[in-house]
């Protein structure tokens, strides 16, 4: 992966050089687009993955706002995402571009009373 702030530098068809964003800048932009941001596969309408689908549910009896972006529609970000924060799986769900964990986690804080407030500290 490119490292954060590496402008990488690309000839257009025109002979212009143009900047994209790296790789791992769309990330850290994408994990900090919600407050709480669940990558999951499907969306939270129609979870394509039980593990998704239960933290969906555990998010939504929380009454917890969040953000969303479908995993299975983008190969880039589902591989790259794995690399970014080290956790092999999806769900992920961050908190203040900050990993929270995957479904076994949410679950946990769910039965411990602590879901709601680790999201809103
Ligand atoms: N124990 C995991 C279960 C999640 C899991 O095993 N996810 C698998 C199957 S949906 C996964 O994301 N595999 C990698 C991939 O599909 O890219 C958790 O707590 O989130």
């Amino acid at each position: 992966m490119q490292k954060s702030g590496e402008l990488r530098k690309v000839l257009s068809e025109k002979g212009v050089i143009i900047q994209k964003e790296t790789l791992e800048d769309r990330l850290k932009r994408l994990v900090s687009s919600s407050p709480v941001m669940l990558f999951m596969k499907g969306n939270p309408d129609a979870p394509k993955c039980g593990f998704s689908s239960k933290v969906v549910n555990a998010l939504k009896e929380e009454g917890v706002t969040f953000g969303s972006f479908d995993i299975l529609s983008d190969e880039e970000v589902r591989q790259g995402l794995k690399a970014f924060s080290n956790w092999p799986t999806f769900p992920q769900l961050y908190y203040k571009g900050e990993l929270v964990g995957g479904c076994d986690i949410v679950l946990e804080l769910r039965t411990d009373g602590a879901l709601k407030s680790t999201l809103s500290e």
